[in-house]
């Protein structure tokens, strides 16, 4: 390895711009070696000048190209298992950019083929994790100050959704991060959801089930609710409200700026999770580039990915059905276990 890790980015597109924007100029130790995307002209786009870096329209091209240390994963969900696994078998370190595989088999395939290895090379891209709001909640739960928890009550807007976007995306791409958070803030795992259906707004998409309201039950009997709307027209809503025994807390009030003026107080919202956690994602690969460079691996593990899969995939199936869904987790290999 030369002084700088060198990343090969998968996927040019929204996220995959941003963090070959975020390896080039934000985060230090790290340099974009290569990247690869189908749509060759996109990836050029992305890369704009910075110099020393090569253009594949495959992946496994990118991997295998000089100066390649590590991997960022930022293709679309389905296209992960294949990556992660070409990684895997190259010995290369990968942060993947969530859902990390949308189906829960192909997530444990994942964990079986990582664990085979008997070392962690894969970060699954949480970055909620590293956002300073959801770290407070984390730190003030952890604490037992407010009581154990109850309830979390959560809620996940966007202003429009992309084109492609289906019902079962609302779970498995949108609520995926409640459903790691919640694992995360409560340190437990989740045992069984429910999704229902309000009527869907006549600003959504024709066919999409949008919003939806998801009610998950965790295994020490904590019920978490998420409220999510991804073409809620206004604005960019990440909100948590954590309800304990003794107490509450809540994140993700106010972001923009407040102007008080003229018989009005108005905030202004974010447009998007580029803007709300722009440090988050920031600090995210900030700090895989730091382990990564010590030999560590640190952050949301493949297991955490296949945990979140396996009760999204339930989540979809409760979407389909009306039904509450039970999630059963395969066991969990040593190398997962604190
Ligand atoms: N952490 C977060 O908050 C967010 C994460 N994401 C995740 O990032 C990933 C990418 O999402 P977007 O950038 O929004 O999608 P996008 O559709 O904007 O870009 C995806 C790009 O990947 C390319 N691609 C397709 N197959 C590929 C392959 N096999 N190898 C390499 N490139 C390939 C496409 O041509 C496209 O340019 C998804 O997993 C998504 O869930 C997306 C938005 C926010
Ligand atoms: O990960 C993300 C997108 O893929 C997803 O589609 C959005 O709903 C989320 O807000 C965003 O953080």
């Amino acid at each position: 390895m030369s002084d700088l890790l060198g990343v090969a980015v998968l996927g040019a597109g929204h996220m995959g711009a941003d963090h070959i924007r975020r390896l080039d100029q934000v985060v230090s130790g790290a340099r974009v070696a290569a990247v690869a995307d189908p749509d060759t002209a996109r990836a050029k786009e992305a890369v704009g000048g910075i110099d020393g870096v090569t253009v594949h329209a495959e992946a496994e091209a990118a991997l295998d190209a000089g100066g390649v240390d590590a991997v960022l994963v930022a293709s679309p969900g389905p296209a992960h298992e294949e990556a992660l696994l070409a990684a895997f078998a190259r010995g290369l370190p990968v942060l993947c950019e969530k859902p990390m595989v949308p189906d829960a088999a192909g997530a444990l395939r994942v964990v079986e083929a990582e664990a085979r290895l008997g070392r962690r090379l894969a970060q699954i891209g949480f970055m909620r994790r590293y956002d300073t709001e959801y770290r407070r909640l984390k730190a003030l739960l952890d604490t037992g100050r407010l009581g154990r928890p109850l309830m979390l009550h959560c809620t996940h807007r966007n202003v429009a959704s992309p084109p492609d976007f289906t019902s079962a995306m609302l779970v498995n791409s949108s609520v995926s991060h409640e459903i790691d958070a919640a694992r995360w803030l409560l340190g437990e795992e989740l045992t069984a959801v429910r999704v229902l259906r309000p009527r869907s707004s006549g600003g959504a998409p024709a066919g999409l089930v949008d919003p939806q309201f998801a009610l998950f039950e965790t295994e020490r009997g904590a019920l978490v609710d998420v409220e999510v709307f991804v073409n809620c027209g206004f604005g960019y809503q990440v909100r948590c409200e954590a309800v304990c025994e003794a107490g509450s807390a809540r994140i993700g009030e106010d972001h923009g700026l407040r102007v008080a003026r003229a018989g009005e107080d108005r905030t202004e919202v974010p447009q998007d999770y580029l803007v709300r956690f722009a440090d988050a994602y920031d600090r995210e690969v900030q700090a895989w580039v730091d382990a990564t460079r010590q030999g560590r691996v640190t952050g949301p593990t493949a297991w955490d990915g296949y945990a979140v899969s396996a009760v999204a995939e339930a989540g979809v199936g409760s979407l389909e059905t009306g039904e509450r869904v039970g999630v059963e987790l395969g066991p969990r290999p040593a190398l997962y276990r604190a």
